[in-house]
C-alpha cells in the first residue's frame, strides 16, 4: 500500500474517520449500557424474584465466564485476524444481543407465566430461581460477544486512527463506554417506574444492543469501502497473525505481566465495585434508587471528559506509569474513605472518576510499547481474559461478603467489609503499579516519554 494510495482513501477524511469513530463508539455505548443497566435494579430484583446479594454477584459476574474459562477474549482475537473486522464483529455483536434479549425475556412476565423454557429452567438446580437462570444464561452470552467486541473496535480505531489521533481516539472510544454508563446509571431507575412494568429498563436496554447491531451493519458497508480502496485486509492480516510464541514472549516479558496484574487488580476494584455502588449508597446513605443511580452515574460522568484530557497529556508529556500510580492511590484512598467515612459519596465519586481515567488513559497506549505491534491484539486479548477472571470473582465474593456480614433479614445492608475487600485490592494494584515503574528504568520501554519519542 503506497502513500498515495493511502492518501486517497476513506480514512484521510478527517469527517469519515469520526464518524466511524461516532459509529463504533454507539456499539461501545450500548454494550456498557446493558453491562450496568441492572445495577440500580438490585433491590428490585431482590423484592421481585427473591435475589439474595450472593445471585446479584453471579448474575454480574457471569458475563466473564466465556472470556476466563473458554479464553474467549483471546480467541476472539485470534477469530478477528483470520475472519476480518466485519463477520468477527456481525457476529459477536449479534451475541451481545441475542444474549441481551434473553435476559430480558428471563425476567419478563411471559416467560414467568410458564413461557419457553420456563418448565425447563424450573427442572434443575432447585437452590436458583428459574428466573435467576434464564437471566444468567442470557448475561452468559451477551459476555461472550461483549468483550469480543471490544476487542474488534479497538482494531477498527486502530484501522482509521493509526498515523492520525490514535490516542485521542481512543480515549474518545472509552468516553463512549462511560456515556453508556451513565446513561444506564441514570435511566433505569426511571424505566422502572414505567406503567408497562418495572421490566421496561431490561427491555429498553436489549434493544438498545439490537440496535447496536444495525448500526454495526451500517458501518461494515464503510468498512469494506475503505477495504475495497486500499486494499487494507492484506496489510492487517499480516501485521497481526496470531502464533503461540506471540503468548510466551508476552509471558515472559515482566512490564507486561506488572501491566496485566495491575489491569486485573484496578479494574477489579472498580467494575464490580460500581456494579453494587447504586445499592451501596441506597443502604449507607439512605437513598432512593434514583439518587443513588445518579451518583453512581457521576464515577462515569468525571471519565467522560478526564480520560481523553490525560490521553492527550501521555501523549504530549509521557508520565504514564506515574499517573497509573497516582490513579491506584486515589483509588485505595476512596475506597477506605467509602469504608469509615459518611464524607458526601458525590465528591468521592468524582474522585474516583479521576483515578478511573488516570490508569486507563495511561495503560492501554503503554502496552503499545511495550509490545511489538504485530502482538498487540493477542496482548489486549490476553488482558482482558485475565482481567475477566476478577470481573468473574469479584461481584460473587462483594455478594458473599455482603451476605455473611449481615444478617438474613437486614433492613439495611452494612458495606463495610465489602468495601474493605475492594481497597485490598486497590493496594495489591499499587504494588504492581511500582513495580511497572522499577521495571520501565529496566526495560526501557519509555513508558515516562510522550508518546511520539518511542
Ligand atoms: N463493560 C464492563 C467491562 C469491560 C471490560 C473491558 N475489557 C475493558 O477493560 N475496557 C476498558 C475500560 O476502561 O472500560
Amino acid at each position: 500500500m503506497t502513500k498515495t494510495k493511502l492518501q486517497k482513501s476513506l480514512r484521510d477524511s478527517v469527517v469519515t474517520r469520526w464518524a466511524m469513530l461516532l459509529l463504533v463508539g454507539f456499539v461501545l455505548a450500548a454494550n456498557y449500557y446493558f453491562y450496568d443497566a441492572l445495577s440500580p435494579l438490585k433491590s428490585t430484583l431482590t423484592k421481585e424474584f427473591g435475589f439474595t446479594s450472593t445471585d446479584f454477584g453471579t448474575f454480574v459476574s457471569v458475563y466473564s465466564i466465556p472470556n476466563v474459562f473458554f479464553l474467549m477474549a483471546v480467541l476472539g482475537g485470534i477469530i478477528l485476524d483470520k475472519l476480518g473486522i466485519r463477520r468477527t464483529g456481525f457476529l459477536f455483536v449479534a451475541f451481545m444481543a441475542f444474549g441481551a434479549l434473553v435476559t430480558a425475556y428471563g425476567a419478563s412476565d411471559i416467560y414467568i407465566n410458564d413461557g419457553f423454557g420456563y418448565a425447563f429452567m424450573s427442572s434443575f438446580l432447585p437452590g436458583y430461581s428459574p428466573e435467576l437462570k434464564m437471566m444468567l444464561l442470557g448475561r452468559f452470552l451477551f459476555g461472550l460477544g461483549a468483550e469480543t467486541s471490544i476487542v474488534v473496535i479497538s482494531k477498527i480505531i486502530v484501522k482509521w486512527f493509526k498515523g492520525k489521533e490514535l490516542a485521542f481516539a481512543f480515549g474518545v472510544k472509552l468516553a463512549f463506554a462511560r456515556t453508556g454508563s451513565f446513561l444506564a446509571f441514570n435511566l433505569s431507575p426511571v424505566l422502572i417506574e414505567s406503567q408497562s412494568g418495572w421490566t421496561l429498563a431490561i427491555w429498553f436496554a436489549a434493544f438498545l444492543v439490537l440496535a447496536a447491531l444495525l448500526v454495526f451493519l451500517i458501518y461494515m458497508l464503510f468498512d469494506l469501502k475503505l477495504d475495497k480502496q486500499v486494499k487494507q485486509e492484506g496489510l492487517l492480516a499480516s501485521t497481526d497473525e496470531f502464533h503461540i510464541s506471540d503468548i510466551t514472549k508476552l509471558l515472559t516479558n515482566r512490564s507486561f505481566i506488572y501491566v496485566t496484574l495491575l489491569c486485573l487488580t484496578f479494574y477489579s476494584a472498580v467494575f464490580p465495585f460500581l456494579s453494587f455502588s447504586s445499592d451501596f449508597f441506597l443502604n449507607k446513605f439512605n437513598l432512593s434508587i434514583k439518587e443513588s443511580g445518579f451518583i453512581s452515574s457521576m464515577l462515569p460522568i468525571g471519565t467522560m471528559i478526564f480520560t481523553p484530557l490525560f490521553g492527550f497529556f501521555v501523549d504530549k508529556y509521557g508520565k504514564a506509569a506515574s499517573l497509573m500510580i497516582y490513579g491506584s492511590i486515589i483509588l485505595v484512598v476512596v475506597h477506605l474513605t467509602f469504608a469509615f467515612t459518611n464524607l458526601s459519596p458525590y465528591v468521592l465519586m468524582v474522585i474516583l472518576g479521576l483515578a478511573f481515567s488516570l490508569v486507563p488513559a495511561s495503560m492501554w497506549p503503554s502496552v503499545a510499547k511495550m509490545v511489538d505491534e504485530k502482538r498487540i491484539g493477542s496482548a489486549y486479548g490476553l488482558m482482558f481474559s485475565v482481567q475477566n477472571l476478577g470481573l468473574w470473582a469479584f461481584p460473587i465474593l462483594a455478594g458473599v461478603v455482603l451476605d455473611s456480614t449481615n444478617p438474613t433479614a437486614a433492613e439495611t445492608l452494612d458495606y463495610t467489609y465489602t468495601m474493605i475487600m475492594f481497597a485490598g485490592l486497590g493496594i495489591i494494584g499499587l504494588v504492581f503499579a511500582l513495580l511497572l515503574k522499577r521495571e520501565d528504568k529496566v526495560s526501557g520501554y519509555g513508558l515516562e516519554l510522550p508518546s511520539n519519542s518511542k
